[in-house]
């Protein structure tokens, strides 16, 4: 095979030419011409899915000299299915969907195109008739994402242009991550090497001019409560004067960054209890406030109600110089009322920072904040930890498994879904990411005026039913078939 390679320059200096590789080198690639100068970058261009798994790896080389190559990622396949990111890998990355980064590439590189287009209409939802087209990223953040490895996708929500408002036009990311060390290594090591990797994938938002930028649960450690051994409370800290705190509100200063880290919160001035926090910074990097997780999980090998209580700061949305958001921690996701209850607050955008396992939730996953974006008219940012932790000592749960030394994959795959029931596609399952969002938050106004889900949502019959609920005395209301025994 003679792969050729159209060369499109990054950079006008490198100039035009076609660039004919050479079978079988699979590490470096050896462009036969010249034309290159010294240092500047090769985009290798709409090859095909089985070039492009060839050459992912490749650096080409000429007369000695290295030039990092890229694929353009944007394969006919994806372009078809609207979706960016990775092709197929060569071998099959653990954790991936045979090969593929996500259901949606998998969908894009099997489906004939008519099949695909109706799987992608029904799966991601049409937004002002389409599927949401992908945002045009600057290259140098494709570049960071090829250099440090993580997954970049970026993708924008319209909205109906207004008479009477203008366009609100927010940039909104989620950044989804791996832990970096090994859990053995001393504790500090981890934390720092964890605080390193996530301050690049931030540097790669601002790059992209982000303006609001949530982080995963319990970011700045392994999610350790699996294993119940309380030595891994030391990863928690003071919401306002910890490390993890004042390294992002320096980052939000610098950027101009809303940043959302949620944290395990030590409460120093009551008691040195542990919450599950979101702290939210404003772009001056201020403070603006912080949120409690309210509802925590006894399932599986989710035992963290071994470390942490029920959060006690109500359903709180922070009015930022963006919008107004609020967050939903993880399983509080599978609640329809907390949900709901952001949503009277007034949020614009919700975000869910989460961890959780394939096993368990993956095919809840791709519902649940689709459906809170849909039956609250805002949008939701859902963000998943990615990767396989591994402890080393091994626990049960009490739910008959083995004793065992990890909690199973977390599958990664965070996305936005909007109110008008359209969504991206998700990010890698096995590699780090960064998602990017336009959202006119004018399309929650525009949602609730079509559907009128507020108006017609008769919540005083529900705080009937609730109020009643939660007495002593609830008898429930059950009409019993009279011909039953
Ligand atoms: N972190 C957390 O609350 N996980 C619970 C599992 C789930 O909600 O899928």
């Amino acid at each position: 095979m003679h792969a050729v390679l159209a060369q499109q320059s990054v950079d006008a200096s490198v100039g035009d030419g076609v660039y004919e590789g050479r079978e079988g080198d699979l590490q470096r690639y050896e462009a036969r011409t010249t034309g290159l100068a010294h240092g500047k970058q090769a985009l290798i261009k709409n090859v095909g899915d089985q070039f492009c798994r060839r050459v992912a790896a490749c650096y080409v080389c000429l007369k000695g000299i290295c030039i990092s190559a890229k694929i353009d990622r944007v394969t006919e396949s994806n372009k078809r299915a609207g979706i960016m990111g990775d092709v197929k890998a060569e071998e099959e990355p653990s954790g991936s969907l045979l090969g593929f980064p996500s259901l949606h590439h998998l969908l894009a590189a099997h489906l004939p195109p008519a099949a695909l287009k109706e799987a992608s209409r029904l799966l991601r939802g049409y937004n002002g008739g389409d599927l949401v087209p992908a945002l045009q990223l600057p290259e140098c953040i494709i570049s960071m994402s090829k250099d440090f490895k993580f997954d970049v996708q970026g993708y924008s929500f319209k909205a109906r242009r207004e008479e009477m408002r203008s366009p609100r036009v927010v940039r909104t990311a989620v950044i989804q991550n791996k832990i970096v060390l090994p859990t053995t290594e001393p504790f500090l090591d981890q934390k720092r090497a964890i605080m390193n990797r996530v301050e690049c994938m931030i540097d790669a938002a601002a790059k992209a001019s982000v303006n609001i930028l949530c982080l995963q649960e319990a970011w700045t450690m392994p999610f350790a409560f699996c294993t119940r051994e309380k030595t891994w409370c030391e990863f928690a800290e003071s919401a306002e004067q910890g490390k993890s705190t004042m390294f992002l509100q320096a980052l939000a200063k610098k950027h101009n960054m809303v940043i959302v880290s949620p944290i395990l919160e030590r409460d120093k001035s009551h008691g040195d209890i542990l919450w599950n926090t979101a702290v939210v910074i404003g772009n001056n990097g201020h403070i603006i406030g912080k949120h409690r997780k309210n509802h925590i999980p006894r399932v599986g090998d989710f035992n963290e109600s071994t470390y942490y209580m029920e959060g006690n700061t109500g359903n709180p949305v922070f009015e930022t110089a963006y919008g107004k958001i609020a967050v939903n921690i993880c399983y509080g996701r599978h609640h329809p009322l907390n949900w709901l209850a952001f949503g009277l607050n007034g949020a614009e955008i919700v975000f869910n920072p989460s961890a959780t396992v394939g096993d368990l939730s993956e095919p809840m996953w791709p519902i649940e904040a689709r459906n809170a974006a849909i039956a609250n008219s805002y949008y939701v940012g859902a963000i998943n930890r990615v990767g396989t932790e591994v402890f080393p000592r091994a626990f049960t749960s009490g739910d008959g498994k083995e004793a065992h030394t990890d909690f199973g994959h977390f599958y990664g795959s965070s996305y936005f879904a909007s109110p008008d029931a359209s969504c991206t596609p998700c990010l890698s399952r096995f590699q780090d990411g960064l998602m990017i969002a336009d959202m006119d938050l004018n399309l929650c106004q525009q949602v609730k005026d079509k559907w009128g889900f507020p108006m017609t949502a008769r919540y005083e019959k529900y705080a009937h039913l609730l109020k009643a609920y939660i007495r002593e005395d609830f008898k429930p209301q059950v009409i019993k078939d009279p011909l039953l025994p």
